[in-house]
This record gives structure tokens, C-alpha cells and sequence, in this order.
């Protein structure tokens, strides 16, 4: 039987791989040109996403792009709770906040979120305990540094190795501050604080992070490493190279992946669900 999340009372099955949608609430996104945001327009693009497809909804009020600089909880909360209120009002799927801050983690579970995505890992203060409490899943991502420097110059003796301890090492903390281990994703988290080496080698070698136990999630869409491998510098331009990479990613064991486009990624994992559902069983499983 495969695992299952019971997000908030919404169910999210890894029968197959699943797509996790991504609705962004920061000023450049949806804005109406002012530093304010249009929930209306973000609502109505996660409602899009799930015509599209999706099978969970992915809401962030801070942008983790390198060199992004922190929002104020007050600020990410106005961003967010009216947005996920309005997404569980009109689609019965589940929602992930994306967030590092315990309060809003909090208010997000309050206004209807089932699962809590965090780039940090749960490092940040009052973040295991609030996780702990909510007993919601949890998707626990490796990150070198903080967003602001990350980029700067990621070194690592064994990049795979030091990104598979680190997780392991959350997954422990996770557990000790009592999150039910059934409750917990792991991530490696591409682009975050990685060069496109790093990233190519933690792609190719994602199936090792199935070692840890729990489902492992890869969120590829649109980075700058698609990028430079295409030549495409706009991002919207990097559809294709997203659709690979989350492709290779699902043949590599990931059963979630986090996307843009969710149409094109739902389609394309269809034909891989397809074909795995006739392919030998794995020599290693
Ligand atoms: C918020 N966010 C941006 N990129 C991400 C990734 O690769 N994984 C997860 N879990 N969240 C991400």
C-alpha cells in the first residue's frame, strides 16, 4: 500500500507521483503594480492550477529565491491566510504552506492548510515544536545557509552525502520534538545553495534519499540551473527543461513534485505512471 497524507482531512496518496502546484503571494507575482497583493488573483490562479491538475497547492508569502530578503510575519500573514481561505472554500484539495515562521504555520493550519513546507527545515525557533502540535505533514528541505548568501559559493566535499546526513540528522529532530515520522517528506532542495554541479548530481542520485524512509519531494521548476542548461533566461521559457528534470526526478523516486506548470508536468507524469505500472519490478527494491 502506498503512503498517504491525511492533510487537514484532505487525503494526498502517493499511489503515483503527485503535483504540488505552486500559488507565490509576493510582489512579484500578483500585484496589482502596487506593493499590495491580489489575493483575488491569487486564489483564482491556485484554482486554475487544480483545473490543471494539481493534487495539492503549495501557498508561500515569502520569496526563498537567493538573495531574497525576509518578510515580516504580519506582512506574510496578510499575504497568505486570505489566499488559503479562499482556496479551501473553493477546491476540496490539499494545501501546503510554505513557510519557516512557527506563527504562521499556525494561522495557515487554522484557515484550512493540511501541510507545512518548510525551506528551513524546521530550524528556526518555536518551528519543531509548532510542527509537532499541529500533527500535520511535513515537508523537511536541505538548505546551505540562508536564501540571502546561499548562492554566493556552495561548496561541499560530497554534496549527496552532506545533503542525506543533514536530512537524516531533521527527520531525527522532527521525530525527538514528536512529529509522527508518517507525517514527514524529505527534500533536498534544489537550488539552495547549490551550483548547477551540485544539483545535477543530487538529481541523478535522488533515488539514495528514498534510503531515508519517507517520500522524497523535488522542486526543479523553472531554477536557474534548468536554465542555464537550456539557454533559456526567462523563466516562463523553461517549461520543457522542468518537465525533464521532474520526469527524471519521478524515474529517480520522487512521488512529489513541485511545479509551475502544472498541466504539462501532469501529463507528462501520466506517461510515466503509465509505463511504470508494466515495468519489471526494480532490482533493488
Ligand atoms: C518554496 N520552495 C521553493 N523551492 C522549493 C523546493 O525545491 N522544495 C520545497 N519543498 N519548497 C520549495
Amino acid at each position: 500500500t502506498s503512503p498517504q497524507f491525511d492533510c487537514n482531512g484532505r487525503i494526498l496518496r502517493l499511489d503515483r507521483p503527485r503535483v504540488m502546484g505552486i500559488v507565490n503571494i509576493t510582489p512579484d507575482s500578483f500585484s496589482d503594480g502596487g506593493a499590495h497583493f491580489d489575493a483575488e488573483a491569487a486564489i483564482a490562479h491556485g484554482l486554475r492550477l487544480a483545473q490543471e491538475g494539481a493534487d495539492i497547492l503549495d501557498v508561500g508569502g515569502e520569496s526563498t529565491r537567493p538573495g531574497s530578503q525576509e518578510v515580516p510575519v504580519e506582512e506574510e500573514l496578510r499575504r497568505v491566510v486570505p489566499v488559503i481561505e479562499g482556496l479551501a472554500r473553493n477546491t476540496a484539495l490539499p494545501i501546503s504552506i510554505d513557510t519557516s515562521k512557527p506563527e504562521v504555520m499556525r494561522a495557515a493550519i487554522k484557515a484550512g492548510a493540511g501541510m507545512l513546507n518548510d525551506v528551513y527545515g524546521l530550524r528556526r525557533e518555536g518551528a519543531l515544536d509548532a510542527a509537532a502540535e499541529l500533527g500535520m505533514p511535513v515537508v523537511l528541505m536541505h538548505m546551505l545557509g540562508e536564501p540571502r548568501a546561499m548562492q554566493e559559493a556552495p561548496e561541499y566535499d560530497d554534496v549527496v552525502g552532506e545533503v542525506h546526513r543533514f536530512l537524516a540528522e531533521r527527520i531525527f529532530a522532527a521525530e525527538m520534538a514528536g512529529v509522527a515520522r508518517k507525517n514527514i517528506i524529505a527534500d533536498p532542495g534544489f537550488g539552495f545553495g547549490k551550483t548547477v554541479a551540485h544539483n545535477l548530481q543530487l538529481l541523478a542520485q535522488l533515488r539514495r534519499f528514498t534510503e531515508l524512509g519517507v517520500p522524497v519531494l523535488a522542486g526543479l521548476s523553472r531554477k536557474k540551473t534548468i536554465g542555464e542548461l537550456t539557454g533559456r533566461d526567462e523563466p516562463r521559457q523553461r517549461v520543457h527543461g522542468s518537465v525533464a528534470a521532474h520526469l527524471i526526478a519521478a524515474q529517480n523516486g520522487a512521488t512529489i513534485v513541485r511545479a509551475h506548470d502544472v498541466a504539462a508536468t501532469v501529463d507528462a507524469l501520466k506517461v510515466w505512471a503509465a509505463v511504470a505500472a508494466v515495468a519489471p519490478p526494480r532490482k533493488d527494491a
